[in-house]
């Protein structure tokens, strides 16, 4: 069995990377050649922000020549910032050229000091029609809470009570959401608290009134309301209601609407949204549109990249080419190459969380939230037609929907933090073979782990094992109950009390047995307690999964996330790489036969375990794997292996360095860098991965698109790997194992990459080559910032008691950081390519390749 990356072909529902910005549809000629762009010229945008130098021999000044032809005008705070009439009323012709002080086009227009655009230009228009489609978005907001809610006065909000200024029972709010409650003795006071409230408001917010779920389910509850105050103190809003209660939900627009209380009728059900809308909000697109649409705004989040870089630059230091070159890329910082599309557009996701609640109609339900928490939603519906959830799944969530019907425990209250089911979670695991549709897909998964979140603090012993059981028998029963019976590997209990269902890595867990059921002699079921975990096939390896360890949810779009990010990282046999976040190991595990040596990072102590494990299924030996925050170990494990490049005698002592460490390298295997496949077969890696040309992303050979020419090319690189991986090389030289080249490979969660770890990644002068892997584009920008900005010659020191960072943007913020990074060698974005592993969704993957 080969361990090399992929050589499957690349889905084929990729996008022509050649396909010109939208934003600039004007603008004849290539992606990569154009030369005009939405961005101020450099120099402009830089000096904006930066003091004038006084220095005119400074190399600033050397770049405004160089960049900037009308620099001395341009100084000038409104240079640019209106758009020239004469230009436009004369069709085209101003007798000042280019040295006219107003823009002769959009794309010329600069924004004004005060952050607005000339107000007759297209930039303006779009402005205030996005401002005004916002405004909207928050009006038509609903307040969804279909949970029981506590009717006692809040004395906390005894504030709040007063700027009401009306009659009601009582009044609540809860910390950290724009919805609030207020109860009323009688329909009177309802009516009269209604005339009131139209109109009012409180700070400069207007209160808007809403409809509440009727709870029609809940027929013991009387008159209750709550009230809930916004954390932002602009920010109140009030929510009014009887059983037939009133909304009052403020929205920040000055006309504030009432949407008239209805005691009869559910008045949020008009609102039409589905859990298909908020699942999958791309579903109504044909999935070529959907990836345009993504391929697009992460073109405009790359901008940012350039404009803040731009903007960090510290003054007297140049500008680097490829910011000065990014006016050819239409603002881009590199080239975006285009987008891979998901091989599975339809039921690809491997693991579902299904969250436990009231549906609009008041049942008990398992599916997905139509809002969040914050917002006043509450209400669950249940997965149906969200293309991107499994049959297999849907089928486990109905069967736990059902169970809750009768179950002698609650469902958990979102409003009082009480109750004891929270949330299921469906794992699928695959068997090794491809199918790209999705009833195929279906049948070849192989094991499902459910995992079902309670809390059980302050329920019986007794009582809670005895539901236990019930729900292993249900959960067997509706296995069987399917033909062919659905798989049922594990069954697990996750005990967590806290606000969110997101637990903590460390949450208690208990595995239950899987009982055997009467109705069906098919059912594959496990009949005892397992050990809980599934496993999944990458790249024919072959992974176990923990219940909480991450595994990306689309695995098969996820094999070319990793292939691609292996071709960047132009790996070889003296390559050190490193797997930072790495989760259950899937990225080293995957590239692990084409390096020296793999150093994984990871703070779930559990995907560790199963990293160090996933080596030993599939043979693997020149992997370790360390268990700890990345900022924590970042800095000291590269310079441990900084020193073992250059005294070879050191690397004997791999193994003892640590006592976090988990190592999976024997002592003796790692100088001679020979690597077992999952069989057994002794190989070895050898030489660099071949680099695409140049001409294959951009310049078009034989009429092929762009993305033919890189798919074309990572096939090749697939059959190549495959070939050196199986062919029996020796004879390898051990000094190959001074490793000439260290490679990062990042993969961080949303939030990106901690300080900590860019400054040790940025500062590390052996790293030259960084495959930044990431789920949302904002937070790569921001970490690039700070590892591609030039580093002024003597940095600031942090400013710790600076407290205006809370109100900062990431980039605002990575800016910052720039001016305290240590005088290092920048890196520079070489090019960007996005991998759609979430079909249907806003959610995208990038890859971006840094190097200096
Ligand atoms: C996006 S996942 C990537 C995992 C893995 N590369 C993969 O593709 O399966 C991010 C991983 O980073 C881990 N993680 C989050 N914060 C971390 C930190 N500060 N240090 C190390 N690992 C972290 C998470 O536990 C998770 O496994």
């Amino acid at each position: 069995m080969a361990a090399s990356p992929s050589n499957e072909p690349i889905p084929t529902e990729t996008l022509n990377p050649a396909i010109p910005d939208p934003q600039q549809p004007s603008i004849p000629g290539p992606v990569n050649g154009h030369d005009s762009t939405n961005e101020p010229p450099p120099d402009l945008n830089h000096r904006l922000s930066d003091p004038p130098s006084t220095d005119d021999t400074t190399s600033g000044e050397k770049r405004k020549r160089e960049d900037d032809p009308a620099a001395d005008q341009s100084t000038h705070p409104l240079w640019k910032t209106s758009l020239c009439s004469f230009f436009r009323r004369h069709s085209g012709s101003c007798s000042h050229g280019s040295g006219c002080r107003y823009a002769h086009s959009e794309e010329e227009l600069r924004l004004r000091p005060d952050n607005t655009w000339d107000p007759t230009s297209e930039r303006a228009k779009k402005a205030i029609k996005l401002s005004e489609e916002g405004d909207k978005a928050e009006v038509s907001g609903e307040v969804m809470m279909t949970e029981v809610m506590v009717g006692e006065e809040d004395g906390s909000e005894a504030g709040l009570s007063k700027c009401l200024g009306i009659p009601f029972r009582s009044v609540k709010k809860k910390k950290g959401m724009t919805v609030g409650f207020v109860s009323f003795e009688s329909m009177e006071q309802l009516q009269t608290a209604m005339e009131e409230l139209e109109g009012k408001s409180i700070g400069n917010k207007n209160i808007k009134l809403a409809d509440v779920i009727p709870r029609s389910f809940d027929k013991k509850t009387n008159s209750t309301m709550s009230l809930h105050q916004n954390t932002q103190k602009t920010d109140e809003s009030v929510l009014a209601g009887e059983n037939a209660d009133v909304p009052v939900s403020s929205n920040g627009n000055e006309d504030g609407d009432i949407n008239e209380g209805n005691s009869t009728v559910n008045g949020l059900a008009s609102s039409g949204r589905s859990a298909r809308d908020v699942v999958t909000p791309l579903a109504h697109m044909p999935y070529a549109d959907q990836l345009e649409h993504k391929r697009n705004s992460i073109m405009q989040i790359l901008k940012k990249l350039t404009r803040n870089a731009r903007k960090a630059c510290p003054s007297g230091v140049s500008l680097p080419e490829w910011i000065l070159n990014s006016r050819e890329r239409g603002g881009l910082p590199c080239n975006l190459e285009g987008i891979l599309g998901s091989p599975l557009v339809n039921g690809y996701r491997n693991k579902c969380e299904f969250s436990v609640g009231y549906s609009l109609q008041g049942k008990i339900t398992v599916g997905f939230m139509l809002g969040n928490f914050r917002e006043g939603v509450t209400a669950v519906e249940e997965p149906v037609d969200c293309p991107n959830v499994s049959g297999i799944a849907c089928k486990y969530s109905s069967v736990f929907q059902e169970f809750l019907q009768n179950s002698g425990l609650p469902v958990w209250n979102r409003f009082k933090n009480t109750g004891f089911w929270r949330q299921l979670t469906v794992r699928e695991g695959r068997r090794p073979e491809k199918a790209t549709d999705a009833e195929n897909c279906e049948a070849n998964i192989a094991e499902v782990l459910l995992m079902v979140q309670v809390s059980t603090v302050g329920f019986d012993d007794a009582l809670i094992t005895s539901e236990f059981e019930k729900l292993a028998q249900a959960f067997a029963e509706g296995s069987a109950k399917n033909f062919p019976s659905l798989p049922l590997t594990a069954l697990v209990v996750q005990d967590h009390l806290g606000i969110s269902n997101v637990a903590p890595a460390d949450a208690p867990l208990r595995s239950l047995t899987i009982p055997k059921t009467v109705c069906g002699p098919e059912l594959e079921a496990n009949y005892s307690v397992v050990e809980a975990r599934i496993h999944d096939y990458i790249s024919n390896l072959r992974f176990c999964i923990s219940p909480t360890a991450f595994f990306q949810v689309n695995t098969l779009a996820a094999e070319k996330l990793y292939t691609l990010a292996g071709y960047w990282a132009g790996l070889s046999s003296d390559t050190l790489l490193f797997d930072v976040c790495c989760g259950t190991g899937t990225i080293g595990l995957t590239l692990a036969r084409h390096v020296g040596m793999v150093v994984g990072i990871e703070m779930n102590a559990s995907a560790v375990s199963d990293a160090q494990r996933n080596a030993e299924i599939n043979g693997i030996k020149n992997c370790r794997f360390v268990c700890g925050k990345a900022e924590d170990v970042m800095g000291s494990l590269l310079k441990e292996y900084m020193s073992m490049s250059q005294k070879q005698d050191e690397i004997q002592n791999l193994s003892e360095s640590s006592d976090k460490v988990i190592s999976t390298t024997e002592e003796k295997d790692f100088p001679i860098n020979i690597v077992q496949d999952p069989e057994g077969n002794s190989s070895h890696s050898v030489g660099n991965l071949p680099e695409p040309e140049e001409s294959s992303s951009n310049e078009l050979e034989n009429g092929k698109t762009a993305s033919e020419c890189l798919e074309s090319n990572m096939r090749e690189l697939g059959s190549q790997l495959q070939s050196r991986c199986t062919s029996e090389s020796g004879n390898l030289n051990p000094k190959m194992q001074c490793f000439k080249n260290i490679v990062a490979i990042v993969d961080p969660p949303r939030g990106g990459l901690h300080p900590t770890v860019i400054k040790a990644l940025r500062t590390h002068p052996c790293l030259q080559r960084l495959v930044y892997i990431s789920c949302n584009p904002e937070s790569l920008v921001a970490n690039a910032i700070e590892l591609c900005t030039p580093s002024a010659e003597k940095n600031e020191k942090g400013n710790k008691g600076n407290r205006g960072w809370r109100n900062m943007s990431s980039a605002g913020l990575a800016r910052q950081r720039v001016k305290s990074m240590p005088v290092s060698e920048p890196f520079r974005p070489v090019k960007a390519m996005a991998v759609d592993l979430f079909p249907h969704t806003s959610h995208c993957e990038m890859v971006m390749l840094l190097e200096r």
